[in-house]
């Protein structure tokens, strides 16, 4: 996971801190030590990780005691918004032209995922914005390249613009613009070529392309695990094109973070979006709150809600909730529930968004447990309609013959019984949270989904 060793180590300073009623100026020269040592360690800009913890350290010497938050609290704000800060502030969304087509110019050096962002972005575009994009394969040397991305435009049903790999990718760009026009395309994302290294030759190239017609944006992919690597190319090929925004992609892998945290603040462009996986429907936009609030375990639910509602219906959610509510959730509902989350995608990337989920042991390389999901289905429909909705008639012989009926053992039935009866614990928990806003959400039980 992303930001690991950051987050366990930020996360440890700030347990130390938190419940402190008196923050002494030599508490918070304790904490920044450990702050700025999680930071080198991340691999963040040491000049970045300097000016972070002086600004921290000046604001929360001396902070004035807030009726809401003790100051240890408080200092855990002041770091929490400076990261945020740090990396951005706000969302940076995506500029359109004012009169279409808008053009997306994509760049970076090979290997970093610039085509498959291509396919990712095109897809959004199409998706969140409803724009109607064509792709441009104008990187005529990588000899996979054009057929790549016409693999990723066939699978998404989108339109590519390629002539091959003989014609100049100027040329090939000046005949996409003439072709958009005819097909009514409102965006133009151009996936250029990249190189091992900066070299005139390819900066030359893209100027040529810029000049053709000024794109509305120009994102430079960088692969995130390249750490400081990655703040360098931001700053080079900002300086030799002129970038307006980065994609930061491989998110999901193990990168210590320090791409992330110091690009903004060097290169001075925004972090416009994020690849979290290989698959085309994995890239988001970069919301500087949220990733603050991930990194120091806050969790990262409003994407989690974000997500949820993207795939959930929401009458069913709604329903659902009333359900939690009035506690007369049953285990059809679980079904349902269940389904849902599936649809969600890979649990585990779910998982990782809950507050203080990375602080449960065994779940960093969480995969779930299919069979076991299996099993708790097959459970569930060896049960009766009234035993679903009232499991607390389920007496030993009923656990028997459901045991037998799904082809599983009377443990696995005791224990997803317990599992069901902690799932509503927790949710009386969590309609008490919402009203006062504070405790942390704990999933019991999701444990015996994993391996
Ligand atoms: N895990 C993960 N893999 C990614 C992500 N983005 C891209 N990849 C993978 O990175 C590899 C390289 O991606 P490409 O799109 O082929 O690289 P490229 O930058 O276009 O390469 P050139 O066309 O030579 O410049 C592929 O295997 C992608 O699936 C991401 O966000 N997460």
């Amino acid at each position: 996971m992303a930001f690991e060793g950051l987050a366990e180590r930020l996360q440890g300073t700030i347990q130390r801190i938190k419940g402190k009623g008196k923050v002494s100026e030599a508490d918070v020269k304790e904490m920044m030590r450990e702050v700025r040592f999680a930071l080198i360690e991340a691999d963040v800009n040491l000049k970045v990780v300097k000016e972070f913890v002086k600004k921290v350290s000046e604001r929360a010497i001396g902070v004035d005691v807030m009726k809401s938050l003790t100051p240890g609290q408080q200092v855990i704000k002041i770091v929490k918004d400076e990261l945020t800060e740090l990396m951005g502030g706000e969302q940076s969304p995506i500029k359109f032209a004012q009169k279409p087509p808008t053009v997306i110019m994509m760049v970076g050096l090979q290997g970093a995922g610039k085509t498959t962002t291509t396919g990712k972005l095109a897809l959004l575009l199409r998706k969140k914005y409803n724009r109607n994009p064509l792709l441009v394969a104008a990187d005529i040397y990588r000899p996979a390249a054009v057929q790549q991305l016409q693999t990723i435009g066939k699978q998404l049903s989108l339109p590519v613009f390629s002539m091959g790999t003989d014609v100049s990718p100027v040329e090939i760009v000046r005949q996409a613009l003439e072709k958009s026009k005819e097909d009514h395309n409102d965006v133009i994302i151009i996936d250029t070529a990249g190189r091992l290294h900066i070299d005139e030759v390819l900066m030359q190239e893209l100027k040529d392309i810029r000049a053709l017609k000024e794109p509305d944006e120009v994102f430079l992919v960088v692969d995130s695990m390249t750490g400081q690597d990655a703040v360098n190319v931001a700053q080079s090929f900002n300086e030799a094109i002129g970038i307006t925004g980065v994609v930061l992609t491989k998110l999901d892998g193990d990168t210590r973070g320090g791409a992330a945290l110091s690009i903004r603040s060097v290169a001075q462009k925004p972090i416009k979006f994020v690849g979290m996986g290989e698959k085309m429907d994995a890239l988001e936009p970069f919301h500087p709150e949220r990733m603050a609030s991930r990194i120091l375990g806050m969790g990262d639910m409003l994407s989690l809600i974000e997500k949820a509602q993207e795939n959930v219906d929401e009458e069913k959610a709604k329903e659902l909730e009333e359900k939690f509510r009035t506690q007369s959730f049953t285990f059809d509902d679980f079904i349902e529930q269940l389904n849902q989350v599936k649809k969600m995608g890979p649990l585990e990337d779910i998982i990782k968004m809950l507050p203080g989920a990375g602080k449960i042991k065994g779940l960093e390389n969480a995969k779930v447990d299919e069979k076991q999901m299996g099993r708790v289905e097959a459970i569930i429909y060896a049960m009766t309609p009234q035993e679903k909705t009232t499991p607390d008639i389920i007496s030993s012989s009923r656990k028997k013959r459901i045991a037998k009926g799904s082809g599983t053992t009377i443990q696995d039935v005791n224990r997803l019984l317990k599992q069901f009866e902690d799932m509503k614990k927790m949710m009386k928990q969590m309609s008490g949270m919402q009203q006062k806003g504070k405790k942390k959400m704990k999933m019991p039980g999701l444990d015996s989904l994993f391996k």
